[in-house]
């Protein structure tokens, strides 16, 4: 009577680990698989962020592409302007070669985790490969966040990605963050784990049960923050709408009506290239929700 029990609460900030191993050695045949599909599965409806370990992503490779990208970003703004849209930096020597690579094995990662998704989400083999077999709207962003001042700290405002999945490197310095009921988790560096987060095209084909993360970058005094983000996306001609799966077989209603791929990217486009006046008309999927 009167003595409180301490309540041992679950570590707010560790965000789920999935362990690839099973999927990437030979061996198998212990349940690896299908703990690590249902750790997915988990993740994915509670999160929809999560750590990979394991991953087959060499952390030498990693390592050798962000401190490239941090030699590359501190070069004159005269060398940097030489640049356009999708042309590889000459310098640092090294560096195409790098983000080569690394777009490599975040291609094949992709391929493997929409696999795991394919499964844990319950859909005839293949399903997912089927309905995005196509790489050519993939890309890759090498990003540098400047220290935060007195004044401000943001580095990239709450939100949620567009597309299938995204993979997220980063050097040290730490600052993304994920909202998980209404509390932003830090997703902090962990060496040799990639953060997985999924964008709104698996939460539309899942009519809302696996999330697409709302996250956001909060820059940290005196650091330049490093950080490679890889999304693998969806084929632009591509109808997007809640699979039966999650809808009719189940008895319940679609969340959001059927849109094309790329009308939803021109429309977040236009976020960019005319800001609306007021942030509740930046337009996210819930323009398509029903
Ligand atoms: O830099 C990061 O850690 C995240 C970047 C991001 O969220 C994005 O580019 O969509
Ligand atoms: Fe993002």
């Amino acid at each position: 009577m009167g003595k409180r029990e301490h309540m041992s609460s679950k570590n707010a900030d560790a965000l789920p680990v999935v362990d690839l191993a099973p999927f990437l050695v030979a061996a198998g045949g212990d349940g690896g698989v299908s703990r690590a599909t249902e750790a997915v599965r988990a993740a994915c409806w509670e999160y929809g962020f999560f750590r990979v370990v394991n991953h087959g992503v060499p952390p030498e490779l990693t390592a050798r592409v962000l401190e490239l990208s941090a030699v590359f970003f501190a070069l004159p703004d005269e060398e940097k302007a030489k640049l356009g849209f999708n042309l590889y930096p000459d310098e640092p020597t090294g560096f195409r070669e790098a983000l080569d690579e690394c777009f490599g094995k975040l291609t094949q990662l992709g391929v493997l985790i929409q696999e795991i998704l394919n499964e844990s989400m319950g859909l005839p083999p293949g399903f997912l490969k089927e309905y995005n077999g196509d790489r050519s709207f993939d890309f890759m962003a090498s990003l540098r966040y400047s220290p935060a001042t007195a004044e401000e700290n943001n580095g990239i405002s709450e939100h949620e990605d567009s597309n299938c999945i995204t993979f997220v490197l980063q050097d040290g310095a730490g600052g993304l963050e994920v909202l998980k009921d209404g509390v932003w988790v830090p997703a902090d560096p962990v060496e040799g784990s990639i953060i997985v987060n999924l964008g709104d095209v698996i939460q539309v084909l899942t009519n809302g049960k696996m999330k697409s993360a709302t996250h956001r970058v909060v820059r940290k005094p005196a650091v330049h923050r490093h950080s490679l983000a890889f999304f693998f996306n969806v084929h632009g001609d591509r109808w997007v709408e809640p699979l039966p799966e999650y809808t009719e077989k189940i008895g319940e209603a679609p969340r959001y009506r059927r849109f094309l791929y790329s009308e939803y990217q021109q429309l977040r486009m236009r976020n960019k290239t005319h800001p609306p006046a007021r942030p509740e008309d930046v337009v996210n999927i819930t323009h398509y929700a029903i």
